[in-house]
Order: structure tokens, then C-alpha cells, then sequence
């Protein structure tokens, strides 16, 4: 993998570009994403991390056409090229589910309740491809093994409801690769699940990339997964991208003040490992509606000087990218 100077990838499958989300809500327009910008390259692993409400799911919804009608939606988002933002219903609906797929938190609202899995998967298959019903359910059994369901062939005429968390999670996953898209997002793929099916779970998106060479956008809390199957990291802190880098780095050098917090990071204490969660940082994300022209970590930021109060930070170019006035330059331990 090439990577220029400006931290962009040759190959790149998916280009965020100054992406912002504003929602419309009874108290007034509040701010979710604020001009974001970051790329996925062609079967690279992007993580996105951050705290509750920091606006990973969001900026994932938009890649994905998913946001609701009281969002606006400013900047570009380009997939393979083409722009999303603002375009036809009918080109958002050929890329849906085709070209970018959606893998929720939670299987069980996601799956119908009321369909055997194999026809759930064959709709996908019939609608997206036009495949026709034997075909379809062929390519299901297929789709099934390719998530490591045993006894896919019997599995098949199986509802929802006789399948475990975790195999319903895999016919999940099966049903977003059904069209072998460029790029799957995973919106906290394991979190809902036992800790002894994630390592299954994870063991399988490995395997899309390297058999399909998925792109795969992941947001996760989880540091554990982030070391395990991200390329990359992009770290967000109310609503922007504060850093950026390849994974070793973030683990190894980070220089956001924020991202060594998330990590446990410091010269005195060690990373949570026994949990892998984000650590917790002492007060709270702010509403972005109320920021100030400031860093928006500033309050809670132990590096604080004078222009960060009075001055919002930009990223800096380069492949290891901070948005930062005083970052952390020294070797910490994780
Ligand atoms: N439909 C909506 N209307 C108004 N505000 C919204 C809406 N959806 C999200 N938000 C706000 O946007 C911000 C970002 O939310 P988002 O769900 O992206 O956070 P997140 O980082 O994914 O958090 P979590 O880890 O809890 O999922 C939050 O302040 C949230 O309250």
C-alpha cells in the first residue's frame, strides 16, 4: 500500500471529504459531524473510535445513505469515485446494500422475524443481482458456509429465532456481503455478544478481507478488536477526526491528548487490557452546538495552554495526523 503525503491512499476505494451533519430537532439545529475527511483504501481496515456521542455512527450512516430526514449533509463522499451526497435516489439505492453494506450492532432488529434465513438472503441476491430463485438460494448456502454457519444446507430453512447471537450476527454479515460490496461498514460488530463468539466474529470479517478484499469502515470501543484486525485508526472527539494514523502508530505513538487518554496511556498507568475498553477520561464530550472557536477537547485536556481556548486545532498533514496545539511528543507506555 502506497501512502502520499497528504495521508491519502493510492487504491482507495471510499474518500470522505469535509463531511458535515447537522440534525434538525425540537431545540434547534445541533451539530454531529464536523467536516471529517478521511479515506479507505482498497481492502484496508479503517477504525473508527471515540467515545459515546463523539459521531462514529453518524458519519458511518452517512456513507451509507442511512440518516434520517431532519439530517443536512455538508461536504463529499466519493465511493470509487462516485459522489453520494446529494445524488439521485436511484443511484443511493444501487449503491446501498450493493456497493456499501451495513452490519448493525444488534442482529436480532435487523433480521426479520417472520422469514427463514435463506429467504432473507435470497431477497438480497433476487433484488440487488436478479438472481433467480435457485440460483439464490444456492449463492445463500454459499454466503452461509463463506461466514463459517455449520450445516449451511440445513441451516438455511432456519427463522431467526432458532439461531444463536452469534450465528445470527454471521447471517448478518452473509446478507451484507451477498453482493460482495466494495466497502462494509461494521457498527460495533461483537459488542452485543458473548466475548467466546466474538473472536468467531472477527475471525470472519478477517476472512472477507482477505478472500474478498473488502474495504471495512469499523467503529468499535473495543482496543482489542482495533489491534486485531485494524490498518488504521481514525480517532473522533466531538464530531471531528482529532488523529489519525496506522494502528502501531496509535498504539505506539499517539499524540493526541485525547487518544492517550482513550488508551489508558501514561507513564504511570497501564492500558485497561484486562478489558480492552476505551478508558474512561474525567467530564464530558461537549455539545457541539455550543463550541466555542476552540479545541473542543480543551476543558478536559491536562496539555491546555492559552490557544486552545481561543483556537480551533486543524489536522496536520503527513501519515500520522494530529489535531493538536501540544501533542504529546514523549514515549508513553500502553
Ligand atoms: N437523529 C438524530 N437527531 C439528533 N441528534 C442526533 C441524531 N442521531 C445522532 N445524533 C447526535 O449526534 C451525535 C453523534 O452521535 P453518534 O451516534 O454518531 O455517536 P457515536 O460516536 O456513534 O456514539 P455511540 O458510540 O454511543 O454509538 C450525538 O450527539 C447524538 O446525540
Amino acid at each position: 500500500m502506497t501512502v502520499s503525503t497528504n495521508g491519502s491512499t493510492n487504491g482507495q476505494v471510499l474518500a470522505v471529504k469535509d463531511l458535515s451533519v447537522t440534525f434538525r430537532t425540537e431545540d434547534g439545529r445541533v451539530s454531529a459531524v464536523d467536516n471529517v475527511s478521511f479515506d479507505v483504501a482498497d481492502g484496508e481496515v479503517l477504525a473508527v473510535v471515540g467515545e459515546s456521542g463523539c459521531g462514529k455512527s453518524v458519519t458511518a450512516m452517512s456513507i451509507a445513505g442511512l440518516l434520517p430526514r431532519t439530517a443536512t449533509v455538508g461536504g463529499s463522499v466519493r465511493l470509487d469515485g462516485t459522489e453520494l451526497i446529494g445524488a439521485d435516489k436511484r443511484t443511493l439505492r444501487s449503491i446501498r446494500g450493493r456497493e456499501v453494506a451495513y452490519i448493525f450492532q444488534e442482529p436480532t432488529t435487523s433480521l426479520n422475524p417472520v422469514f427463514t434465513v435463506g429467504h432473507q438472503i435470497s431477497e438480497v441476491l433476487r433484488t440487488h443481482i436478479g438472481l433467480n430463485r435457485q440460483a439464490a438460494e444456492a449463492r445463500a448456502i454459499e454466503l452461509l458456509k463463506l461466514v463459517g454457519i455449520p450445516s449451511a444446507e440445513r441451516r438455511i430453512s432456519d427463522y431467526p429465532h432458532q439461531l444463536s447471537g452469534g450465528m445470527r450476527q454471521r447471517v448478518m454479515i452473509a446478507m451484507a456481503v451477498a453482493c460482495d460490496p466494495k466497502v462494509l461498514i461494521a457498527d460495533e460488530p461483537t459488542t452485543a455478544l458473548d466475548v467466546t463468539i466474538q473472536a468467531g466474529i472477527l475471525d470472519v470479517l478477517r476472512g472477507l478481507r482477505e478472500r474478498l478484499g473488502t474495504s471495512i469502515v469499523l467503529i468499535t470501543h473495543d482496543l482489542g478488536v482495533v489491534a486485531d484486525l485494524a490498518d488504521r485508526v481514525a480517532v473522533m472527539y466531538a464530531g471531528r477526526v482529532v488523529e489519525t494514523a496506522e494502528v502501531h502508530e496509535i498504539f505506539a505513538r499517539p499524540q493526541h491528548p485525547y487518544t492517550v487518554g482513550l488508551l489508558g496511556a501514561s507513564p504511570a498507568a497501564g492500558r485497561h487490557a484486562e478489558t480492552h475498553r476505551l478508558s474512561e477520561i474525567p467530564g464530558l464530550v461537549p455539545v457541539l452546538s455550543e463550541q466555542p472557536d476552540a479545541c473542543t477537547f480543551a476543558d478536559r485536556c491536562s496539555r491546555a495552554g492559552e490557544t486552545c481556548t481561543t483556537s480551533q486545532p486543524e489536522l496536520t498533514a503527513g501519515v500520522h495526523r494530529v489535531a493538536c496545539w501540544h501533542p504529546v511528543r514523549e514515549a508513553v507506555e500502553v
